[in-house]
């Protein structure tokens, strides 16, 4: 069954497809529906670079998407199934190479087509913004906005699609086909922005955008530029409830257009939607395909065995009464941040106490990240609450702890940090958990474990600081959720894979491993307020049930407060039967559920 929604859009899909058609031969009309999507054939799969003696990242890989299947890649790790998806981008070299004239796109063959303008992806796995080394300041969005970041919703759209002069400046004037185009793109800009939330967003400057906002205006931006597959890598994370359906409501309708066709990477742990048909499940080295139900069952009997394994070895935690009326360390009295007339968040009033364990809660832009963003003295309102307002940090007000302080007294671990935490050569494991203590970014002191607020550290507080750092690695580096290594490895083997860990660059780590590390930086200085902003956000399904083992059992003390950001239920540690309390945003408002 349709919506209205979903029907519009398969309107629109089919009148776009009738333009687009008029550019290609009925030949190659009738080809779309007779060859395939993807065709790899008993091929390995290599980095560029590595000789074909090296161990492949896929082997012996038999892979067929025809026209008319749905395909999701599901990965038990996040790297692996990233990896495959980039091979469909060209990022990896296949051996032997699918044979031409088909190659690994035969549907684009007749009449050619480059695939590097017809095959797109949009990761939300992948942190670029500070590959190269430098520090973006992602604080400024919560400031005055700068010239450079002014560039709203809309002009990111119509800087390249102009639908609204739809004669352009400079003489040239557009052809029939073209203004067809253009107006059919624009009935879908309309149509997209208006079933994923975004209208009202559109003149926003585009920096303001919450992250799950920012996903949205991603995906729409991609399907705009008219790929004829696009690779969508994790959709679905940092959506809210709410819009996941609607998400795949829209993908699910222009998939079956074939305008474009999609092809999805979910987590393991993601809800399989019901129209995707086709799995191709990336476990190691290994990918397994075929039509869902089937290759999703024989896995399930496996993870059942694995389950029954690791629930052994697992301890539930239950958190210590009597929490109600530990320190407080966070007391808000009707808190606000407003920018110009649009409230975001209105007379909040929130107590954390040490030893409890919170789960926020929230639709994407219900003020979350906003919120957090006050305690850690991100955001300038954090200072300039007016008189009636009040907030109160480790029974201090904030105004009366200097920034600085209060970054070495709280953990944070959240998508902003993750994607501004510069990425430079040289720069170890070590080093990034050491930058832990004084909540900086830069590694330095002696030892690598910074200089203290002070500008030195006594001997004492210096070898504490490094047998904590050592402490962590040890909970959580690879040893702890290398699953495979660690069952052959033991005692000092074992401690000897962390300290390899240790050493290596950061930049050099996976997603996910570099995921795990930004959270032992969290907790490295045992801070008495952690906050956990989607804090799985590309680990894989091992280091996430590692992390939460290690965060149940003693990782985080009770004489900590834990703030859990999260859309997915499930993924908080704790549980409200272990005691865990509820704190929601509603459209600015909050309170405890
Ligand atoms: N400079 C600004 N001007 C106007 N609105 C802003 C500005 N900065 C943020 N906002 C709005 O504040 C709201 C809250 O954003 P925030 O990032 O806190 O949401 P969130 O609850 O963390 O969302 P998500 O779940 O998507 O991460 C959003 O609707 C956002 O558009």
């Amino acid at each position: 069954m349709f919506t209205n929604g979903s029907k519009k859009a398969i309107w629109l899909a089919t009148k776009r497809i009738a333009v687009k058609s008029r550019l290609y031969s009925d030949r190659a009309a009738a080809n779309r529906d007779t060859k395939s999507i993807v065709q790899i054939s008993r091929s390995n799969i290599y980095r560029f670079g590595d000789p074909n003696f090296a161990v492949p990242v896929f082997r012996d890989v038999e892979w067929t998407v025809d026209e008319g299947e749905s395909w999701a890649v599901i990965g038990t790790g996040s790297k692996q199934k990233t990896a495959l998806l980039q091979t469909l981008l060209g990022h990896l070299r296949i051996t032997p190479s699918p044979p031409l004239p088909g190659g690994l796109f035969p549907f684009l063959s007749d009449p050619p087509r480059d695939p590097h303008t017809c095959v797109a992806r949009v990761s939300f796995a992948h942190r670029s913004r500070a590959a190269g080394g430098a520090f973006y300041d992602y604080t400024s969005r919560y400031g005055a906005v700068r010239e450079e970041d002014r560039i709203t919703l809309r002009e990111s759209m119509f800087g390249e699609y102009d639908f609204l002069n739809i004669q352009p400046k400079g003489g040239k004037v557009k052809t029939p086909i073209e203004i067809a185009q253009d107006e059919v793109k624009k009935g879908i800009f309309e149509d997209l922005t208006s079933r994923l939330g975004l209208s009202p967003l559109l003149d926003l400057p585009l920096i303001a955008l919450s992250n799950g906002q920012t996903r949205r205006a991603r995906i729409v931006k991609a399907i705009l530029s008219e790929p004829e597959l696009l690779v969508l890598d994790e959709p679905l994370t940092g959506l809210d409830v709410n819009t996941r359906p609607i998400l795949l409501n829209v993908l699910q309708s222009l998939h079956e257009s074939r305008s474009p066709r999609i092809i999805m990477g979910l987590r393991m742990q993601d809800p399989v939607p019901d129209w995707i048909s086709h799995v191709a499940l990336v476990t190691g080295e290994t990918i397994l395909t075929g039509i869902k139900d089937e290759i999703l069952s024989n896995h399930a009997h496996h993870r059942a065995k694995e389950a029954e394994h690791s629930m052994a070895s697992t301890t539930q935690s239950y958190l210590q009464p009597g929490l109600d009326h530990g320190k407080p360390v966070v007391d808000m009295q009707n808190v606000n941040v407003s920018y110009g007339p649009r409230k975001v968040l209105r007379n909040i009033n929130w107590t954390i106490r040490e030893g409890q364990r919170w789960h926020l809660q929230g639709a994407n832009g219900s003020g979350k990240t906003t919120l957090l963003s006050l305690l850690t003295g991100d955001h300038p309102q954090s200072y300039t609450q007016r008189s009636g307002s009040n907030m109160e940090l480790f029974s201090r007000p904030r105004q009366r702890i200097p920034t600085p302080l209060l970054r070495s007294l709280i953990g944070v671990v959240s998508p902003e940090l993750a994607n501004a935490y510069p990425r430079r050569a040289g720069v170890s494991v070590f080093d990034v958990v050491g930058t832990g203590f004084d909540g900086g970014f830069v590694p330095g002191g002696k030892d690598g474990v910074g200089k203290g607020l002070e500008g030195t550290l006594s001997d004492e507080v210096r070898q504490w600081r490094v047998k904590r750092v050592r402490e962590v690695l040890n909970g959580l580096g690879p040893t702890s959720w290398e699953t495979e290594t660690s069952s052959f490895a033991a005692g000092d083997e074992l401690l000897a894979l962390n300290e390899v860990f240790s050493k290596r660059d950061f930049l050099d780590l996976s997603a996910g491993e570099q995921s795990i590390v930004l959270l032992m930086r969290a907790l490295v200085s045992h801070p008495q307020l952690v906050l956990l902003d989607e804090v799985w956000s590309g680990m894989d399904e091992n280091m996430v049930r590692a992390a939460r083992r290690y965060l149940c059992e003693g990782g985080v003390g009770s004489d900590q407060a834990v703030v859990v950001i999260s859309h997915w239920e499930e993924e908080v540690p704790w549980t409200v039967q272990d005691g865990l309390r509820r704190f929601k945003l509603d459209d600015g408002e909050g309170q405890e559920l």
